[in-house]
C-alpha cells in the first residue's frame, strides 16, 4: 500500500525557493517534496494524518495526500538503483509513530504555468546520470528494493598471458595495470588456490589505487616521505600527529588539540556538482571525526575552481561551470548548515583549466583532548563495528576511477545524508569519553575495503560482509566491500565495552553492527556467511575465526598485499625567465582598470554564496569570514575560540592562485607558502605556532607534469625546513588531465595550502577594518612586482612569464619586523588578488572611509605583493616603522566622504559603478 505525501513549503521555510523563482524569472514557481511511503498494511486516516503532520512539520507548509503530479509539473527522482537516503529515515519516523512502513522514496516536483519550466529544470536541477524526470505521475508497484545475492566470480589467473591479464585488470570498471595483475597472479600462486575472486581483484584495485596507495607519489621517489622527513627534521613540539591519521593534529592549549584536514572530490564533482560537493564536505568532516579517538568539527572551509561560467561543458552530458557553481553552493549549504559547523572560509574561482574537472576542495578543523590525539590501535579480539548509514550501490570505484583519471560513471558518485552524521557526532564523543574504542576510522574512499583493510593491518582482521546492513535487497560481496556509501564509521571495540558502546549508540539512534573481529593473524580475510548472525559472532571466542564462512572473498597475509612501485627519475622542471612590464596608465585609465579588477571573481563579493553558509553556529567564531560595518567583505583569516571559557584562538587562512601555478608552479609554491605564513603573522600568530595542510592537484598527461610535481614537493620541503612550519596532513590528487570533446584539458600543477595557527588570547589578533580618519596607510612587505598571475595582468592581456623570486632571508626579516612593530599597527590587511588597489577598495567598502593616495602607478596599485600587507598607522608612528618592513606610504584615510573612495590627483578611482560591479558581478555570472 503506497501513499504519496506532497509537501509544499513557502515563505520563511524556503527562502532559496523564492531565490530560485527570481533567478528563473518565474513568479509562480512552487517546489514540492513528494514523499512516497509503502506501508506494511493500509493505515487509517488518523495514522496518515500523523505521518503527514511530521513530514510537513515546518512553518508555512502545506501537505496534500495522494495527489497526482499536476499537468505541466516536472518531477525529479532518483533512478532505480540509486538509493535515496531519506528512505530509511521515513521508515524510522513511521515506526516511531506506530505505523509500520517498508520503504520510502523522495522526489522533488517543480510547478509553474510557464512553458519554460521543463527546460529550466532539465538544464539546472536534473542530473540524467543519477536521476529520472517525470512529466506525469509515476506508477510504483513497490518501493522495496529488489534483487538477489550474486556469488563472487572466480578467475584462475595461472597461465593467463599478458593480454588476458591486462583485459581482466580493466574489465568491469577496474583500473588494475598489467604489473598489478601480475602481482595478483603471484598472490594466487603463493596461496596455492585454484582461483582468485572478483572480491580480491576489486579490493586490490582500490588498495593499489593512487588515492589509497599514493602510487604516483611513490613512483617519483617517496614524495610524501620527503615532506614528512622535512617536518621531522624541524621537530616542532606542536605536532602531535602528522600524515599518519585521517587528519593532522596540532597542539592547542591546556590539554586540547586541533585536527586539520582538507580533502578533494574533484572526480565526483565533475559528474555531479551537488553530490560530489555534498560528500566532499561530509567526507572531510568525517575525517575529523575519525582522527585520534575522535575530534569534534569546529569549522569547515571550502574552495572550488570551475571553468568560466559562460562556457559550455567540454564533455557532452556533463554539467557546465555555471551549473557546477550553483550546485556547489547548494551542496555546501546543505551539508555544513545541517551538520552544524561554521564556515570559516569559502571561495569560488573561474579558471578555464578546471572546465573539464573542477578543483573541489573542502576542509575542516576539529577539537579533541591531547590524550585522545593519537591514532588508536585495534587489539586482537576487538570487534569490528560498523556504525551509521546503510551500504548501497553507490560510489563504486570512486577511489580508483578518480585516481586513474578514468571515466567515472553514475555508480561512482557518492550520495550524502548529513543528518545521519549528526547523529554519530555526539555518540562518538561519548564513546571516546567512556573509553569504549581502541581505534576508529572513517569509511570514505574505497569504502569498507579501505577502512577495514587499513585499520586491520595492525594485527589482522576478518569480516562477514553478510552482516553489513544494506540499502538494497542484496549486493555482491565486492560491492559491499567497495561501496562508498557515506556517513559510516568503523570502530574497534574491545569485547568488554561492546554492550556499553551499543547502549550509547542506541541512545543516539545510531545504527551499529558487529561485522567481524580483529585477529592475531596478520591476514585480511573477507567472507560472506548469511547464517552467521551478529549474536553468534559476538558470542564466539575472541581468538577463533568462525568455522563456517559461507563464501570466501579472500584470505591473504598482509605481506602479500604490498606491491613495489616502479621508480621514475625526473630532472628539474623548466623555469620561465622573462618578466613582462606593467604599462603606465593615466588616473582615469587606472579607474577603469580598477572597475574591471574588483568585478573579477577573485576580488568581487561572493555574498550570494557566502551568505548561505552558516558561519556563527556553535558560537565560537571570533573573527571572519567577513568583516565591515558598511559592506560585508571577506576577511583574510578566520579565528575562533573553541574551548569554552578560554580566550585562546585557532587561526585559519589559505593560499592559492591557479594563474601563478600556470606560470611557474615552483615559484608559486614559495609565494603561496610565504603568503599564508605572512598572513598568520600579520594576524598575530608566532611562526612556530603555524602548521599547514597541503592539497596537491596535478595533471598526469601535460608536458613536464612529473618535474613540476617533484619540484613543488621539494620546494615545500625547503620551506618547511627553513621556517620550521610543518605540513601535517594533505592529499595528492594526481589525475588532473581529462580527454574531452575539445581535446586534452589539464589543470595546472598546483598545491593549495591551508594554514592553522594559534594564539593564547584573541587580544593578540589584528583586524582588517580601518579605524581612524587621518591615519596613514602604508604598504609593508616584500615587493613582488611581476604582473604574472595577477588579476590586472589578465584584464590588460599582458603576456605570461616569470614570477618574482623570494629570498627566504628577506621573508624572515619581514616577519620578525612585523611581530616587533605590532603595537604600531591599528589595522592590517594582507594583500591578495587585485593587489594594493583591491585591498584599498575592500577597505573603503568595509569601513566607509575614503583614502587619498599620495601617488600611484599601475604597478604600485595592481602588483599582488603576496608577502605584504596594507597597514594603518597613526601619522606620528610612520617614522618608527622598521626598515625591514620596507614601508611605502600609500596615502591618508580621509574620513567618510560621500561618493568618494580612492582619490588620486583629484580623480576618484573607485566610482559607484565599480562598487556595483564588486557587489553584483559574481551573482550575475552564476545565479
Ligand atoms: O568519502 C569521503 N571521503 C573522501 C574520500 O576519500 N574521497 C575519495 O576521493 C575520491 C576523489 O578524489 P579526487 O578526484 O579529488 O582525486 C572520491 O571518489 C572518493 O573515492
Amino acid at each position: 500500500m503506497i501513499h504519496k505525501f506532497s509537501v509544499r513549503s513557502a515563505g520563511v521555510a524556503e527562502p532559496d525557493i523564492r531565490e530560485l523563482g527570481r533567478s528563473w524569472e518565474l513568479d509562480d514557481l512552487e517546489v514540492w517534496r513528494d514523499y512516497y511511503v509503502e506501508f506494511e498494511s493500509a493505515p487509517d486516516a488518523a495514522a496518515l494524518a500523523e505521518v503527514a503532520a511530521v513530514l510537513g512539520d515546518q512553518l508555512d507548509v502545506e501537505v496534500s495526500l495522494d495527489q497526482p503530479l499536476p499537468a505541466g509539473a516536472v518531477q525529479v527522482a532518483y533512478k532505480r538503483g540509486v538509493v535515496d537516503n531519506e528512505s530509511d529515515s521515513i521508515i524510522t519516523v513511521c515506526g516511531l509513530l506506530g505505523v509500520k512502513a517498508r520503504a520510502g522514496k523522495v522526489a522533488t516536483s517543480y510547478r509553474s504555468e510557464s512553458p519554460r519550466l521543463r527546460d529550466l529544470v532539465v538544464s539546472t536541477r536534473f542530473n540524467a546520470t543519477i536521476e529520472e524526470l517525470h512529466d506525469e505521475e509515476p506508477h510504483y508497484d513497490t518501493l522495496v528494493p529488489q534483487g538477489h545475492y550474486e556469488s563472487a566470480v572466480q578467475y584462475d589467473l595461472r597461465g593467463l598471458d599478458d593480454t588476458k591479464l591486462a583485459e581482466l585488470g580493466t574489465a568491469g570498471g577496474r583500473n588494475l595495470s598489467l604489473a598489478q595483475m601480475k602481482h595478483v597472479q603471484h598472490v594466487q600462486n603463493t596461496l596455492g588456490d585454484e582461483f582468485v575472486t572478483d572480491v580480491l581483484l576489486e579490493a586490490l584495485d582500490a588498495r593499489w589505487s593512487d588515492h589509497c596507495a599514493h602510487t604516483t607519489w611513490k613512483s617519483l621517489g617517496s614524495l610524501l616521505g620527503r615532506l614528512v622527513q622535512a617536518a621531522k627534521d624541524v621537530d616542532n613540539p606542536n605536532v602531535l600527529s602528522m600524515f599518519h591519521d585521517n587528519a593532522g593534529v596540532w597542539d592547542f592549549y591546556d590539554g586540547h588539540a586541533i585536527a586539520i584536514k582538507a580533502e578533494t572530490h574533484n572526480g565526483p564533482s565533475a559528474i555531479s556538482g551537488y553530490f560530489g560537493q555534498l560528500t566532499k564536505l561530509g567526507g572531510v568532516l568525517r575525517d575529523i571525526l575519525g582522527t585520534g579517538l575522535s575530534a569534534d568539527p569546529i569549522g569547515s572551509f571550502e574552495y572550488t575552481a570551475v571553468g568560466e561560467p559562460e562556457a559550455p561543458a567540454p564533455i557532452k552530458g556533463r554539467p557546465d561551470a555555471r551549473r557546477l557553481a550553483g550546485e556547489t553552493i547548494r551542496a555546501i549549504k546543505e551539508y555544513g548548515n545541517t551538520f552544524g559547523v561554521p564556515m570559516m572560509s569559502s571561495r569560488m574561482t573561474f579558471h578555464p583549466a578546471y572546465r573539464a574537472k573542477p578543483f573541489a576542495l573542502g576542509g575542516s578543523i576539529g577539537l579533541l583532548p591531547v590524550s585522545a590525539a593519537q591514532r588508536g590501535t585495534p587489539r586482537p579480539g576487538d570487534f569490528v563495528v560498523l556504525i551509521g548509514g546503510l551500504t548501497g550501490n553507490e560510489g563504486i570505484h570512486g577511489a580508483s576511477a578518480s585516481s586513474a583519471g578514468a571515466v567515472m560513471d553514475t555508480a561512482a558518485v557518492q550520495i550524502g545524508a548529513p543528518l545521519e552524521q549528526v547523529k554519530f557526532r555526539k555518540a562518538l564523543i561519548e564513546l571516546r569519553e567512556a573509553g569504549c574504542m581502541s581505534a576508529l576510522t572513517d569509511v570514505g574512499g574505497a569504502g569498507l575495503n579501505s577502512a577495514v583493510g587499513e585499520i586491520g593491518e595492525a594485527c589482522g582482521v576478518w569480516i562477514n560482509t553478510a552482516l553489513v546492513p544494506l540499502k538494497t535487497a542484496a549486493l555482491p560481496m565486492w560491492r559491499i566491500l567497495l561501496s562508498e556509501s557515506q556517513e559510516r564509521m568503523l570502530l574497534a571495540v574491545p569485547p568488554e565495552h561492546q554492550e556499553r558502546a551499543k547502549k550509547i549508540l542506541d541512545r543516539h539512534m545510531v545504527r551499529s553492527t558487529v561485522i567481524g573481529r580483529f585477529a592475531d593473524t596478520g591476514r585480511y580475510h573477507v567472507f560472506h556467511a548469511p547464517d552467521l548472525t551478529e549474536e553468534a559472532l559476538i558470542a564466539g571466542a575472541p581468538d577463533v575465526v568462525p568455522a563456517h564462512q559461507g563464501e570466501l572473498g579472500f584470505d591473504v597475509a598482509y605481506d602479500l598485499l604490498d606491491i613495489e612501485v616502479e621508480r621514475q627519475e625526473v630532472g628539474p622542471p623548466p623555469r620561465p625567465a622573462d618578466v613582462p612590464e606593467w604599462p603606465e596608465l593615466a588616473p582615469t585609465q587606472l579607474a577603469g582598470l580598477l572597475e574591471e579588477v574588483v568585478a573579477d571573481a577573485e576580488v568581487a563579493s561572493q555574498h550570494f554564496a557566502d551568505s548561505q553558509y552558516d558561519s556563527t553556529v556553535q558560537g565560537n567564531t571570533w573573527y571572519g569570514p567577513h568583516y565591515g560595518t558598511e559592506h560585508s567583505v571577506r576577511t583574510a583569516y578566520w579565528a575562533g575560540t573553541p574551548v569554552a571559557g578560554s580566550p585562546a584562538a585557532a587561526v585559519l587562512n589559505t593560499a592559492f592562485n591557479p594563474w601563478m601555478f600556470d606560470a611557474d608552479p615552483v615559484a608559486a609554491t614559495r609565494q603561496m607558502f610565504c603568503s599564508a605564513l605572512a598572513g598568520q603573522v600579520l594576524a598575530g600568530v608566532a611562526v612556530k605556532d603555524v602548521c599547514m595542510c597541503d592539497n596537491f592537484y596535478t595533471p598526469h598527461l601535460s608536458p613536464h607534469w612529473r618535474e613540476w610535481l617533484v619540484g613543488m614537493v621539494d620546494e615545500l620541503a625547503v620551506l618547511v625546513r627553513h621556517f620550521g612550519v610543518p605540513l601535517i596532513s594533505g592529499k595528492d590528487s594526481s589525475a588532473g588531465s581529462v580527454h574531452t570533446d575539445e581535446g586534452l584539458v589539464s589543470v595546472p600543477p598546483a598545491v593549495f595550502l591551508s594554514a592553522l595557527g594559534k594564539v593564547p588570547h584573541t587580544d593578540a589578533l589584528l583586524r582588517e577594518q580601518w579605524t581612524t580618519p587621518g591615519n596613514v596607510l602604508v604598504r609593508v612587505g616584500l615587493a613582488t612586482s611581476s604582473p604574472v598571475g595577477t588579476v590586472a595582468a589578465r584584464k590588460l592581456s599582458l603576456p605570461t612569464g616569470a614570477l618574482d623570486d623570494l629570498a627566504l632571508s628577506d621573508v624572515d626579516s619581514y616577519l620578525s619586523a612585523l611581530t616587533a612593530s605590532r603595537n604600531l599597527l591599528r589595522s592590517g590587511a594582507r594583500i591578495g588578488a587585485g593587489g594594493v588597489a583591491a585591498t584599498l577598495a575592500q577597505g573603503v567598502l568595509a569601513s566607509g572611509i575614503g583614502v587619498k593616495l599620495e601617488s600611484a602607478t599601475t604597478e604600485s596599485l595592481f602588483a599582488e605583493h603576496r608577502v605584504g600587507a596594507v597597514v594603518e598607522v597613526a601619522p606620528d608612528n610612520v617614522a618608527a616603522l622598521p626598515a625591514e618592513l620596507s614601508p611605502v606610504v600609500l596615502g591618508v584615510l580621509e574620513g567618510t566622504l560621500e561618493g568618494t573612495g580612492i582619490v588620486l590627483d583629484g580623480v576618484d578611482l573607485f566610482a559607484p559603478a565599480a562598487r556595483d560591479g564588486w557587489l553584483n558581478s559574481f551573482t550575475a555570472r552564476i545565479a
